[in-house]
């Protein structure tokens, strides 16, 4: 039985990047806020995802870009340092201390309960903490789930302790013989890190293709530069048998024949240090007593614009991040957190309205904007709909927001595809030597709008925003042409991309 209870009038649970940001924005009207996490404030995101990731990456480009123009190539007389890479790695995962997170999060002003929450009922949980001690937390107005998502581990894999991404963003050994299993981002990002620190990386890819959700450019893109590098890539694969034998994993791996490319089905037996299990997320809603709100243990907690839990009465349960199966990046959970914080604080703005707060309080919060919001205000996450940006990090880089040509053509929009070789334009030329890359706009032809940009080559990540912005701000094209790119840079592109549709 649970011996302490404790009232506020928001409970948030987990502390990830997405759990931080809702409790920030939701405390902005003096609504008090608990957050619940049993592990690291920050989440996945700082300590076994986008930040160790992406210090295990940088190395790689700063090298790829030095040894592409002369003049400094030369300067470049060694390869990567593995050791090095992992104490910045460590430096950038912050030594997997929170201190930092927590110091900023208590000077939010908002209380952090360390220990793991379970609903017992309607804005009842009971907070399981370290010690196993249990209290029982009420939220007098709101509870927002951000519990985040979990590696999915095939069958095939559960005897042979496989890595995920957890173990292989903070390994501190680089396995001779790597086999990525997956074709989807964390097996593209991880096989290029694990291959640059000097690893033998094969990628066993299910499908036809890597980056599926992608253009089919960019995942062909990218698999060209993997094996370019040494990397094996297998499509059409299917892994049968693993098997631990000491330190060695051996596996048995199928192949298609039309991906094999020989004309006929083959087997590959396969002998590796580690296996890199990348097939895949799943929402963390195992055990949270979801059934006591009637909803489905390990299902994802779906979610209407303002955030809101489907099939709960009352509107006081609210879900956002990648427990939502609606967003799988942090940048776009920070969005949704955004939006949840503000549509809470408003909706339940403890301050009486006599005193003028009701109608326009602090930073714009109004309980009756909230209530009369319509898409793209700041109470709807009206972009997580045909506007999502994503960057892999992958070299090239591949960066691409809203529709893709496919899934254009499947809502049923008729589109012009506009595409340009980024190595033609002059500002290439001057980035590096032999610069590929390519990007493509999906126009939307009746609106001559832009609905969907894909971006590949070195250093593209941030040339993602100014379509992004496009595309939610629905520009004509006619409009865009006004938006003059410098001179030489890569943007000049955009340009080009006019050109082409005859602007
Ligand atoms: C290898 C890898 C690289 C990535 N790189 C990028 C990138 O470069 N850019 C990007 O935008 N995205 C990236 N992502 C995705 C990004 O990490 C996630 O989208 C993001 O972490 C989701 O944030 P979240 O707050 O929803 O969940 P999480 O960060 O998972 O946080 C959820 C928190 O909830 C806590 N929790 C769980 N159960 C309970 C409970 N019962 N009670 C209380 N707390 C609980 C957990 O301990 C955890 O701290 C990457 C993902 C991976 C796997
Ligand atoms: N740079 C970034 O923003 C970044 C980086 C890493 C991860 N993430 C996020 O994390 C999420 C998870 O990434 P992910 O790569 O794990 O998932 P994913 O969905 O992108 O890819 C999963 C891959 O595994 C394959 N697969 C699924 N089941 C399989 C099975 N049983 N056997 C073999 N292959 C199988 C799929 O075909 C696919 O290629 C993504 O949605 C992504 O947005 C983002």
């Amino acid at each position: 039985m649970a011996e302490v209870t404790d009232e506020y009038d928001v409970v948030v649970l987990g502390a990830g990047a997405v759990g931080e940001n809702v409790a920030d924005r939701a405390s902005r009207t003096g609504l008090s806020v608990v957050v619940v996490e049993p592990a690291l404030v920050g989440g996945e995101c700082s300590y076994w995802a986008c930040m160790p990731s992406k210090a295990l990456l940088r190395p790689g480009d700063v090298l790829a870009a030095a040894r592409a123009v002369p003049g400094a190539a030369a300067a470049v007389t060694g390869g990567i340092d593995p050791a090095a890479v992992l104490v910045r790695r460590d430096e950038v995962a912050a030594h997997w201390d929170d201190a930092g997170q927590v110091a900023w999060l208590e000077g939010a002003g908002l209380t952090l309960l360390r220990g793991r929450a379970r609903f017992t009922g309607p804005r009842v949980l009971v907070v399981e903490e370290a010690d196993g001690s249990l209290r029982t937390v009420t939220a007098r107005r709101a509870v927002v789930v951000a519990t985040g998502s979990v590696p999915v581990v095939p069958g095939t894999f559960a005897d042979v302790r496989p890595w995920t991404s957890r173990e292989a963003t903070s390994t501190h050994r680089v396995p001779p013989r790597l086999a990525v299993v997956g074709g989807g981002v964390v097996a593209t990002e991880l096989a290029t890190a694990f291959a640059d620190l000097g690893s033998e990386v094969t990628v066993l890819v299910r499908g036809e293709r890597l980056l599926a959700a992608a253009e089919p450019f960019a995942g062909e893109a990218v698999a060209r530069a993997l094996t370019d590098r040494g990397v094996r890539v297998l499509l059409g694969t299917s892994v049968t048998s693993a098997v631990r034998d000491g330190d060695e994993v051996r596996l048995v791996v199928e192949r298609r024949a039309t991906a094999a490319g020989d004309g006929q089905d083959a087997t590959d037996r396969l002998s590796v240090d580690e296996v890199l299990v990348a097939t895949g997320r799943r929402p963390a809603t195992d055990d949270l007593g979801l059934e006591t709100l009637g909803l489905r243990p390990g299902d994802a907690l779906e979610v209407d614009d303002r955030l809101q839990v489907a099939g709960v009465d009352g509107g006081w349960l609210f879900a956002a991040g990648d427990v939502t199966g609606r967003t799988a990046t942090t940048h776009q959970g920070k969005y949704d957190a955004r939006v949840v914080g503000d549509v809470i604080a408003a909706r339940f703005d403890p301050r009486p309205a006599a005193e003028g707060h009701a109608g326009g309080t602090r930073q714009g919060l109004s309980r009756q904007a909230e209530a009369e919001a319509a898409p793209w205000s700041r109470y709807r996450a009206t972009a997580d709909v045909g506007a999502v940006p994503q960057v892999v990090f992958t070299r090239p880089q591949v960066a691409w927001v809203g529709r893709t040509h496919e899934q254009a053509q499947r809502d049923g929009v008729e589109v012009e595809v506009l595409a340009y070789e980024l190595g033609d334009l002059g500002g290439a030329s001057v980035t590096a030597e032999d610069y590929e890359g390519r990007v493509q706009l999906v126009v939307d032809v009746a609106r001559d709008v832009v609905l969907g940009a894909t971006f590949v080559g070195p250093d593209v990540a941030d040339m993602l925003h100014a379509a992004t912005v496009a595309v939610v701000g629905e520009v004509p094209l006619s409009r865009l042409w006004h938006a003059v790119p410098s001179y030489p840079t890569l943007s000049e592109v955009w340009l080009r991309l006019l050109e082409a549709a005859g602007r």
